[in-house]
């Protein structure tokens, strides 16, 4: 159902009396897997959580779990790449009484796109492409958010998104191996993956050592290949549901922000409002 209205809780800044902001209260960016929420404090993402998608009780339970640190009345922005579960999060928003604004178009964002057709971008991407060029400006960075796919993105030093990769997450390729083969379970790839032992000496070992390794190695590669383009040394920023494991594992020195891309929701709703 489309809703065409949103409402913002307007902050008057007293000191100068002129300048208004936007604020979000909570910011959710809906993936494949999870959906994750961030509490918001003073311009900064201060606290977030991972969370089932449509399921109303565990909503219910994270509120009332932050209500003492929110005002009584939040003020939501809400996006991501699953469309059905971000519109199910909206209406169950509303039907709390709070406030809810939608950020479904890279248009709302202000990002320029170096790639064939914008449209098609995953929002997600492009969130982190804002928040690292926010942190990183004037230099080219290379983020990989690895969730249910891993994407290994390349901003410019001019902060224009110039596109990118998209792997099966370590999830999605140990659910492969199980569907497509007669004979292989599925496995969990355990923390610290990066410790099992290789040669692998059980099927699961064998298993989890070669997708782990084959994330870890697809990713190392393509951020080489994606430094050689630039004329200034890249951040490598990591992010993600599995960003920790895939870190653990990555030689190459990295900057960890695991709310890359609420923040970038976050600054896309207090400043392009
Ligand atoms: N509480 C959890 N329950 C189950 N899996 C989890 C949990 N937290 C993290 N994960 C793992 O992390 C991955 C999810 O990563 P992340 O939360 O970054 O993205 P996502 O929700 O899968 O979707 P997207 O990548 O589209 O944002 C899953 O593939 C899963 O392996
Ligand atoms: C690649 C994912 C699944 C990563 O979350 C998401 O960004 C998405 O659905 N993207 C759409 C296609 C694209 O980004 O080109
Ligand atoms: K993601």
């Amino acid at each position: 159902m489309q809703r065409q209205e949103t409402y913002f809780i307007i902050r008057e800044d007293t000191t100068t009396n002129s300048m208004k902001e936007f604020l979000s209260n909570i910011v959710a960016d809906i993936g494949n897997t999870r959906i994750k929420w961030g509490r918001c404090e003073q311009g900064k993402v201060v606290e977030a959580i991972s969370l089932p998608p449509e399921d109303f009780e565990a909503w219910y339970e994270q509120r009332t779990k932050w209500q003492s640190k929110l005002p009584h009345r939040c003020s939501w922005t809400i996006a991501g790449v699953q469309p059905a579960w971000r519109d199910t999060l909206i209406q169950w928003v509303e039907s709390q009484g709070e406030s809810v604004r939608k950020i479904d178009t890279f248009k709302q964002l202000n990002v320029t796109l170096a790639v064939d057709n914008p449209n098609r971008v995953g929002l997600d991407r492009l969130f982190n492409a804002l928040a690292a060029r926010e942190e990183f400006p004037n230099r080219p960075a290379i983020i990989v958010d690895a969730g249910t796919a891993i994407t290994v993105d390349l901003v410019d030093d001019k902060g224009v998104f110039q596109g990118g990769s998209i792997l099966p997450g370590l999830g999605l390729m140990s659910k492969a191996l199980n569907a497509y083969t007669a004979l292989l379970p599925l496995v969990e790839i355990p923390d610290h993956p990066e410790e099992l032992p290789l040669p692998g000496k059980n099927t699961a070992q064998a298993i989890q050592t070669g997708i782990y390794w084959q994330a870890v190695g697809g990713v190392a590669y393509i951020c080489d290949r994606m430094n050689r383009l630039t004329n200034k040394e890249a951040v490598v920023i990591i992010t993600g549901g599995n960003g920790l494991k895939l870190n653990a594992g990555l030689k190459i020195s990295t900057q960890v922000r695991p709310f890359l891309t609420l923040e970038g929701i976050r600054m896309t709703a207090e400043k392009h409002s």
